[in-house]
């Protein structure tokens, strides 16, 4: 559960992204983010996962405040929440198997619970047989599945995405919304800044629209709702 109560975001440079924004997230949700080029859509979801901290306001993750958390209490967010980004961020020095792998050793989990939970995560998304590969030598849907895999692994409850589809072509981008539908179907929370209307209108889910740094809309099964 995530639960926003009047949160502000202003930038050190004095930009207000976000304006008193209060919303609720249950276990098991499934959220679009939606809104115009520079609505505050990212700061939202960088809230969620402490990437940056509110300016007022209070963010609760499972009931814990993470708005006041210490630098040292950060990893218990990001174990949680994983995150999936337009650009993929993978380390790309390091194989699929790899790239997987880290996250669990980031968490001190150990080799012989990490190798049968990393391939678990690598059949869900379908690259078992990619183990080997460097990023460099996958398309750009395989390299999102690795970063998928990588953000499920440590089992968070929720997982939050910013423009996943982004850099993808229309055919990949819906193997990959298969795979998030997949995933909150087994009971994940997941949160999905996009601009991708045609996903929006077709695979309806709650809609939260962010214009100005405000909640313009809060729908279920709403709509995508810009032009363009
Ligand atoms: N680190 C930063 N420092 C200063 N201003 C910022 C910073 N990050 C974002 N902003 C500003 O905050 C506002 C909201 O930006 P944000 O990235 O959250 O919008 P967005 O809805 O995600 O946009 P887009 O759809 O283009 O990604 C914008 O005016 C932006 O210029």
């Amino acid at each position: 559960m995530i639960e926003m109560l009047d949160v502000w975001k202003t930038y050190p440079n004095g930009t207000n992204a976000l304006e008193g924004i209060n919303v609720k997230i249950e276990k098991g949700e499934f959220v679009y983010v939606v809104g115009p080029s520079g609505a505050g859509k990212s700061t939202f979801i960088k809230l969620m996962y402490r990437e940056e901290k509110p300016t007022k306001g209070t963010i609760l993750l499972n009931g814990f405040n993470i708005s006041k958390l210490k630098e040292r209490q950060i990893p218990k967010v990001r174990r949680s929440i994983g995150v999936v980004f337009q650009d993929y961020k993978l380390l790309p020095k390091m194989n699929v198997y790899e790239n997987v792998a880290f996250a669990m050793e980031v968490v001190e989990a150990t080799k012989k619970q990490t190798k049968p939970r990393v391939l678990e995560m690598l059949e869900l998304v379908k690259l078992k047989n990619k183990l080997r590969s460097y990023p460099s030598e996958l398309s750009g849907g395989e390299q999102q599945r690795v970063s998928i895999a990588r953000a499920l692994v440590n089992s968070p409850g929720t997982i939050i995405a910013d423009e996943p589809t982004g850099n993808l072509d229309p055919e990949t981008s819906w193997e990959i919304m298969r795979i998030f539908e997949e995933i909150n179907l087994r009971g994940t929370t997941v949160v999905m800044a996009t601009h991708n209307r045609e996903i929006v209108n077709t695979l309806r889910k709650r809609v939260i629209a962010i214009e100005g740094g405000r909640i313009a809309r809060d729908q279920q099964r709403g709509e995508y709702g810009y032009e363009g």
